[in-house]
């Protein structure tokens, strides 16, 4: 038994979601490894933060199947989030609370008790270069600042998921650059049991590194290509990434 493989991070059959007459994802089909680094691109109205939201729990799910590291997301909804991490695209940390208490909070809803908070939230503001932080309002930080207080608030419980939906929203080219490599660094750096896998949505494609990434490219609802960044540049017959997504993501003839 302890020669098999461990369940995925993200197993995903056949999803799809309708708003109405509206169909925002359809027939979603794919799976993230334990540890990987997952980016999910696609356009506007792609059903980047529809899958989000089937996966949290903000929708419910009504077709398909769902599993966070092998737990159904109907079955199994207590596993399920206290295996997740999420940090959405609008800001949702209070800006007259200090980093420290966002994190007190944050890790007292994840029912950490209090001595294993202090340490891991210790432990996480170093690694998110915010030790000295610690004591400040959130108002008083940068954008990308805040960004990493709600990533590490997410972090706190080693969740085996993090979900991020356009995290690098409104920051400049250099923060984005930083968040990224920080993320990836934050989750390889942990050492837990289960290693974070992490789902990065965005629409840009230079958020992508062609080496060690994983693609997911949604487009209309549809899962277009899945693989490393090799496999879906050769699925779409071009060496050239922008080439790439251009191709892929493409309106049908129905939605143009
Ligand atoms: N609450 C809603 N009611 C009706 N339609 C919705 C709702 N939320 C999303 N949609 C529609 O579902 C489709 C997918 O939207 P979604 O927000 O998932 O895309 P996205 O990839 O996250 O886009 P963006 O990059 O713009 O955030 C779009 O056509 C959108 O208009």
């Amino acid at each position: 038994m302890s020669d098999r493989a461990p369940p995925a991070a993200l197993e995903i059959d056949g999803a799809g979601h309708s708003f109405g007459r509206r169909r925002a994802l359809d027939g979603l089909t794919c799976s993230i490894a334990p540890g990987s680094f997952t980016v999910l691109l696609g356009p506007n109205g792609a059903g980047k933060t529809t899958l989000f939201s089937l996966v949290s729990g903000l929708l419910p799910l009504r077709e398909g199947r769902i599993a966070v590291s092998g737990f159904d997301i109907r079955r199994q909804r207590s596993q399920v989030l206290r295996r997740l991490g999420l940090v959405f695209q609008a800001r949702s940390i209070e800006p007259d609370l200090t980093v420290a208490q966002v994190l007190r909070y944050g890790a007292a809803l994840q029912g950490i008790g209090r001595r294993t908070a202090g340490e891991r939230i210790a432990t996480w503001l170093d690694r998110g270069g915010l030790a000295d932080r610690a004591g400040d309002k959130v108002r008083t930080l940068s954008g990308g600042q805040q960004r990493r207080v709600e990533i590490l608030r997410a972090l706190l419980h080693d969740p085996a998921l993090l979900l991020l939906d356009e995290a690098s929203t409104g920051l400049d080219i250099d923060s984005r650059a930083a968040l990224l490599a920080e993320v990836r660094g934050l989750c390889s750096a942990q050492g837990t049991a289960v290693p974070t896998a992490v789902l990065w949505a965005t629409h840009l494609i230079d958020e992508i590194d062609p080496v060690t990434d994983h693609l997911l490219v949604l487009a209309e609802g549809r899962l277009r290509a899945a693989g490393t960044v090799a496999e879906v540049l050769a699925a779409a017959g071009t060496d050239d990434v922008a080439t790439a997504y251009r191709r892929l993501t493409a309106p049908t003839a129905k939605a143009a």
